[in-house]
């Protein structure tokens, strides 16, 4: 189990570069297992999610070439039937997130796949109740297998499209059930769709890839399905949640910090819900630029009641980001509720933050209030343990903050979504070390 050490109260300076995102790498690294032929992705973050779920492909004999540091070819001309239906396969797919994405492609290639819940972070029930339905839609029969502990669906004459409400917009059960009708028979319509930039991207490749998509960035999909895919070369965008997690470490560090090639226009609302909390940070071409301030007022409604933060599908505020806002709100002017709607056990993480003098009062498990200390009283110092990946970079973001040394341990649930960030931020002013 890993560890940061971090030194608080360092300012920040200069200009950082987010990595490519996380969920789309996710998307379209298991949306390569529709095709024989070679697929090319840039901007492939080095995080443990990516790596693992790499090894995964690996693992079932796709052919993976790194061809730059962020350049990748995948090739699936060769997949091991025998070994993606074997047990140990099913084993391992439990203990990855990135797993549950791998369904879809592999029922629609193979015409069968095993669903195992994946584990690892503790932020609640994360229910895969609309992939099964959706897949199940399509055509493909579904059976609980005890012995793996898994679901196993199997489609006898191929997929066939059809049209299908889902009961929400799940962003990964939607990138499963588009991957799946990609290689379905006919046209498949999928309405309350998910339409994050995640995975508007993944369709923009699969439309690369022969498929016809209309509706992409809406929350109506129709897909058309082929019967081969091609090859395609692919573009990841910027990961936004870092963007969002740079914008809270400038704030609350009072630092003057330039984001660079951070794709503006697909952050949707969350540069504007930065601002909500005092943040006066500008749009500079395709940067974002964040003065520093002696204060940050947080806006209240315009009755002047408290503002309340909360999580939405997309074009909605993403969830990923509601633990780095809280964050940084302790250290605004001003009070502010943040609602996490999405997730039961995101927010206890709270209590570290108010072990280190935060005036934060949890109100339930979805919302807590904070009454902001407007940089008047530093956090102090704390050990704390990562819970999950986005109350770890909170944990991060309230140490680099805080008067004194810092420890935050599990730093595993970190690395599963940033790239070296110690180092990265430790080039911009911070004081952060990592033992291993
Ligand atoms: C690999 C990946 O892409 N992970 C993201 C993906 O996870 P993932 O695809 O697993 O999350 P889902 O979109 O399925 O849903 C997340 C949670 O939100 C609830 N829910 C969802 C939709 C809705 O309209 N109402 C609602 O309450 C679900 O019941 C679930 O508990 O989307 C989540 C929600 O943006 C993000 O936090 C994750 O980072
Ligand atoms: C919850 C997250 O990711 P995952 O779905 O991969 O657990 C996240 O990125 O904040």
């Amino acid at each position: 189990m890993s560890t940061y050490i971090i030194e608080g109260g360092h300012r920040l300076s200069g200009s950082i570069k987010p990595q490519g995102a996380k969920n789309e790498a996710l998307e379209v690294i298991s949306a390569t297992l529709l095709t024989s032929e070679p697929v090319t992705i840039h901007n492939v973050p080095n995080i443990l999610d990516v790596i693992n779920l790499i090894n995964l492909l690996k693992a079932m004999r796709v052919k993976v070439d790194r061809l730059s540091e962020d350049t990748y070819r995948f090739q699936a001309d060769d997949l091991d039937e025998d070994y993606i239906s074997s047990a140990d396969f099913v084993a391992r797919c439990a203990s990855l997130r990135g797993s549950v994405l791998v369904v879809g492609p592999l029922l629609a290639r193979l015409g069968q796949a095993y669903f195992a819940k994946p584990g690892g972070d503790k932020i609640g029930r994360r229910r895969v109740d609309t992939h099964i339905t959706g897949l199940s839609k399509l055509g493909a029969m579904i059976a609980y297998n005890e012995d793996r502990q898994a679901y196993y669906l199997v489609s006898v004459g191929g997929l066939k499209g059809c049209y299908m409400l889902l009961d929400e917009a799940s962003v990964t059960g939607t990138a499963n059930i588009v991957m799946a009708a990609a290689l379905a028979k006919g046209t498949t319509t999928i309405y309350n769709a998910a339409c994050e930039p995640y995975v508007q991207q993944l369709c923009k490749m699969l439309v690369k890839m022969g498929v016809k998509i209309d509706g992409i960035g809406s929350n109506l999909l129709s897909i058309t399905g082929v019967d081969k895919l091609s090859g395609a070369d692919h573009t990841i965008l910027p990961d936004m949640i870092e963007v969002g997690s740079f914008i809270g470490m400038a704030a609350i560090t009072r630092s003057e910090l330039t984001i660079k090639d951070v794709s503006y226009d697909n952050l949707g609302i969350i540069p504007d819900s930065f601002r909500r909390l005092g943040i006066n940070l500008e749009r500079r071409g395709d940067d974002i630029f964040i003065p520093s301030q002696e204060s940050y007022e947080i806006e209240t409604n315009l009755d002047g009641s408290i503002p309340t933060i909360a999580d939405a599908p997309w074009p909605g505020l993403t969830p990923d980001l509601l633990s780095v806002m809280l964050v940084t709100a302790t250290q605004c002017r001003g009070s502010v509720l943040i609602h996490q709607k999405m997730f039961e056990s995101r927010l206890f993480f709270v209590d570290r933050l108010i072990d280190m003098g935060a005036q934060i009062m949890l109100c339930d498990p979805h919302r807590a209030v904070v009454i902001g200390l407007d940089h008047k009283v530093p956090l102090r110092a704390n050990k704390m343990h990562s819970p999950d990946i986005r109350a770890g970079i909170a944990m991060l973001i309230a140490a680099m903050s805080a008067r004194g040394v810092s420890r935050i341990d599990n730093i595993d649930q970190i690395d599963r979504g940033y790239q070296a960030i110690d180092t990265r931020l430790n080039s911009i002013g911070a004081c952060i070390h990592r033992r291993d």
